[in-house]
């Protein structure tokens, strides 16, 4: 079943407003569509009678060991798609050994989800709180779970304009966002433009676990992050859901990767739904990529089997992509074999 199949089940499965949430871009949808169109424009350009052999598609990140550079992008509330929501999720990571980012905004708190997969390699996504003591406890949360890095969501000054979100506002009565819960409330997630460099000195205080940088467009930017001490970087735009009309994000990828030289791993997300984007996003210079809304579908059409028929899919088609270019391995994917648009 492929991501647009999934999608077509989901909506026949799920409450409009809520599919409409998980579709959801920012103004007219350009950069939404362009993440996916940047994809297909770029060609491959296969070896041939390279003697490759079998190939291993495994890697590591961060001291995290994964079956394939591709992870599941940080994604809010997922038990509108299923009632185990992140447990089901996580353990289809787990199942397949596939790193899971798990937001902020989960249905399910760090900790449930982490017990309910015990097997899963769990990095936490982390919108900054301007009350940082508050800000802490959901770190220490995170931390105590045993998530092994944490994910900071820098493109989201604001919350994005969206306005084909057809009414979304609150959670079905009962589903809350578990990690922001203090006391017998839950406190609302807060949007700050406040926030600075500075305040990555503040999160290196807070925790040990590695502090990655998602949200990043601009080679500066890029530098930046690595000059104040972030130990990776996610190029990503939120899938089109922030700011609209921002390129596409494997189009800025090699300028970006180019900036980093390799100082610190850069991941890539938005518009991912084929191995083969993988191998363009490897060789235009990721060393990994994150899938966001295939994973809602795949959840939303089939709970953790689901899933786990999403994250194995696409590792299915990377080996399959990349033996068909002759390569031997992850190391062997260069910049050769992409062709670009003229
Ligand atoms: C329904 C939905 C919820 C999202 N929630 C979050 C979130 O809580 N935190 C975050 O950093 N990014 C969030 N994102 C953005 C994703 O992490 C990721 O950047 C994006 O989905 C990648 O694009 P793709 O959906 O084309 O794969 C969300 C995206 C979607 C579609
Ligand atoms: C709860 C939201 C802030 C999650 C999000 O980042 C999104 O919907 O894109």
């Amino acid at each position: 079943m492929s991501w647009s199949a999934d999608r077509a089940e989901a909506e026949a499965r799920m409450d409009p407003a809520h599919v409409a949430y998980y579709a959801g871009w920012a103004g007219d949808g350009i950069t939404l569509r362009a993440n996916e169109e940047a994809f297909r424009r770029l060609r491959l350009l296969p070896r041939v009678l390279r003697g490759a052999g079998k190939l291993d598609t495994g890697m590591t990140l961060l001291g995290c060991p994964t079956a394939a550079p591709v992870l599941v992008a940080p994604t809010a509330f997922h038990r509108l798609a299923d009632p185990e929501g992140e447990r089901a999720t996580a353990r289809a990571a787990a199942a397949t050994g596939t790193i899971m980012i798990v937001s902020m905004a989960s249905t399910v708190g760090i900790g449930d989800v982490a017990a309910a997969a015990p097997g899963a390699t769990l990095w936490f996504q982390l919108y900054i709180q301007p009350d940082l003591g508050f800000t802490r406890s959901i770190v220490g949360r995170a931390e105590a779970a045993g998530c092994r890095a944490l994910v900071v969501t820098v493109d989201a000054p604001v919350r994005g304009r969206r306005d084909d979100d057809r009414g979304f506002t609150d959670l079905p009565e009962g589903l809350h966002c578990e990690n922001l819960r203090d006391g017998d409330g839950v406190r609302p997630i807060v949007m700050s433009p406040a926030f600075g460099w500075e305040h990555l000195a503040l999160l290196r205080e807070m925790t040990t676990m590695p502090i990655v940088i998602k949200g990043v467009l601009r080679p500066d930017d890029a530098r930046l992050a690595v000059d104040h001490g972030a130990d990776g970087i996610v190029v990503s735009n939120h899938g089109g859901r922030q700011l609209d009309t921002v390129p596409a994000t494997v189009e800025v990828l090699p300028g970006i990767a180019q900036a980093v030289g390799g100082a610190v791993p850069v991941l890539l997300d938005g518009g991912v739904r084929r191995g083969t984007d993988v191998v363009k996003a490897l060789a235009l210079g990721a060393d990994a990529v994150a899938v966001g809304r295939p994973v809602l579908w795949g959840l939303a059409a089939g709970g953790e089997p689901g899933v786990t028929r999403v994250l194995s899919t696409l590792r299915d088609e990377l080996e399959y992509a990349l033996t068909m270019c002759g390569c031997a391995g992850l190391d062997d994917i260069g910049p050769d074999l992409v062709r670009r648009p003229c």
